[in-house]
């Protein structure tokens, strides 16, 4: 195929064009890149270096691989960058408004007004909430050969959304409906058919946002007068110093946005740790070791330095399978990555997944070694974006340590119980197409751990 440039740069700019083999318009190599991100990234790498282009899900799309070109774009000197038209291509309809599709000025008030949402007091609280729904989620599993992982840790998580991040109590019927169609709006993304037809994806996913604003509005009056200790009592609450708020539909727009961000993410989170420590007993042993040497059945928000093992294996987690693959954003204004010059109108894209994989940053990237993030070796320290799940710059996940307590919640009263198990050759069959996830949703033999019932 052959080279190209995305467009040439202004006469003595000093400017390089970016290079690239964009393929046939709209397609380019998509389904190359959905079915093999990895072999992808590096041949692109290989032959054009750290920026290039091509057409990507039917947009002309730069892609920025490595640490130095992530933290241009992600720190966005220039506001060249914009999210909210990046993201709504794939998502806006259904997370109409969420934090992530807002932008500059408008952007940083709404996010000092979430930040008082995710407080440390506040942490604590959703920590506390947190901990008997796991117990009672994790006692309904049902151990024996065939356990699939995945699916049983999105269902807890869901359940967990709903007692930590709504504070409303529903009974199953209720909680049921909200969550399916919460899992409506979140798959309405990856439609391939992009407009609204009758029982496809986009169609259910804008019925989905119809049940979940109806919910939210339905519950809000109660929220405002009464208070709580959960996320969506929090954002009703939340003012900054200088007195603002969100408004009713800022809360809708962001509990919908808020839940989304949150359940997959951990999700796959802990499914990647679930694969590891099944592939790897070693480290499941050294991590029940340390769960069992607190003995508290529940952890506390004080323990949370406790879990170092727990600690590791969830950072090498996040490095080998980032939850979120790639980071969009729109270019508003002609502008330049490293040495490059990119016009207006360009989509970008940071390919967090890919990068986490980068023999230059990473000694044998493919390999599962949470030693690698022990203050000895410290390899994420090569450069501040070579490690970075959950993005920089102004829209960096404010959800971070709260992922990190609901993680560590879950993993430690799991290891506290049970036990988990794959055949010697086992190798997951990671689906890359849309957010990563295993294709068989992780089956593991899970045992109960002696003494426990
Ligand atoms: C391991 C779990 C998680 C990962 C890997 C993750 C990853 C990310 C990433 C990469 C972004 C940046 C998106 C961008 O720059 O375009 C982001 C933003 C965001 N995340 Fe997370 N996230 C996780 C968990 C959570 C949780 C638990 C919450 C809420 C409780 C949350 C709420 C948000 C919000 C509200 C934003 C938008 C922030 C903004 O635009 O200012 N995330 N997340």
């Amino acid at each position: 195929m052959a080279t190209s440039i995305l467009a040439p740069p202004p006469p003595g700019s000093g400017l390089k064009p970016v290079p690239g083999v964009p393929g046939l318009p709209y397609i380019g190599n998509t389904l190359q890149v959905m079915r093999d991100p990895f072999g992808q990234a590096r041949k692109r790498y290989e032959q054009f270096g750290p920026v290039s282009w091509g057409w990507l899900l039917g947009q002309r799309t730069v892609t920025v691989q490595g640490p130095e070109a992530a933290e241009a774009v992600l720190v966005n000197r220039d506001k060249a960058f914009a999210n909210g038209p990046a993201w709504s291509y794939f998502i806006g309809p259904f997370f109409y408004r969420g934090i992530m599709l807002l932008d500059f000025d408008e952007h940083l008030h709404h996010r000092r007004i979430m930040q008082q949402a995710f407080t440390r007091d506040r942490l604590r609280a959703y920590m506390d909430a947190m901990a008997p729904s796991i117990a009672q989620g994790l006692d309904a599993w049902e151990p024996g050969r065939g356990f699939t992982v995945y699916d049983h840790v999105k269902q807890l998580t869901l359940d967990l959304a709903t007692d930590v991040f709504m504070g409303v109590e529903l009974d199953r019927a209720e909680a049921d409906r909200i969550n399916g169609a919460f899992i409506d709006a979140v798959r309405a993304g990856t439609a391939y058919v992009r407009f609204s037809v009758p029982g496809l994806r986009w169609h259910k996913g804008m019925r989905a946002r119809k049940v979940l604003e109806e919910f939210f509005y339905r519950h809000l009056p109660a929220k405002r007068r009464h208070g709580g200790d959960d996320l969506f009592a929090a954002l009703c609450q939340a003012e900054t110093d200088d007195g603002h708020r969100f408004t009713d539909e800022d809360v809708v727009n962001h509990m919908i946005f808020a839940l989304m961000a949150a359940h997959d993410t951990t999700t796959i989170t802990l499914t990647t740790m679930a694969y590891y420590l099944a592939k790897y007993p070693e480290w499941q042993d050294r991590a029940r070791v340390e769960s069992l040497a607190l003995g508290k059945p529940v952890l506390g928000f004080d323990d949370l330095d406790a879990l170092t093992t727990v600690d590791l294996v969830m950072k090498e987690a996040l490095r080998l399978v980032a939850p979120v693959p790639a980071l969009p954003r729109r270019v508003v204004k002609d502008t330049s990555i490293l040495g490059h010059h990119v016009p207006a109108g360009s989509v970008v894209v940071v390919p967090l997944l890919t990068n986490h994989h980068m023999a230059e940053w990473w000694p044998e990237p493919d390999r599962f070694d949470p030693e690698r993030f022990a203050p000895e070796r410290r390899e994420d320290r090569a450069h501040r974006f070579a490690w970075a799940p959950f993005g920089g710059g102004a829209h960096k996940c404010i959800g971070l340590h709260f992922a990190g307590m609901q993680v560590k919640s879950i993993m430690h009263q799991v290891l506290c119980r049970y036990g988990w198990s794959v055949p010697g050759r086992y190798e997951w069959p990671l689906d890359t197409t849309s957010l990563p996830s295993p294709k068989d949703g992780l089956p593991v033999h899970l045992y109960r751990l002696e003494g426990t019932r």
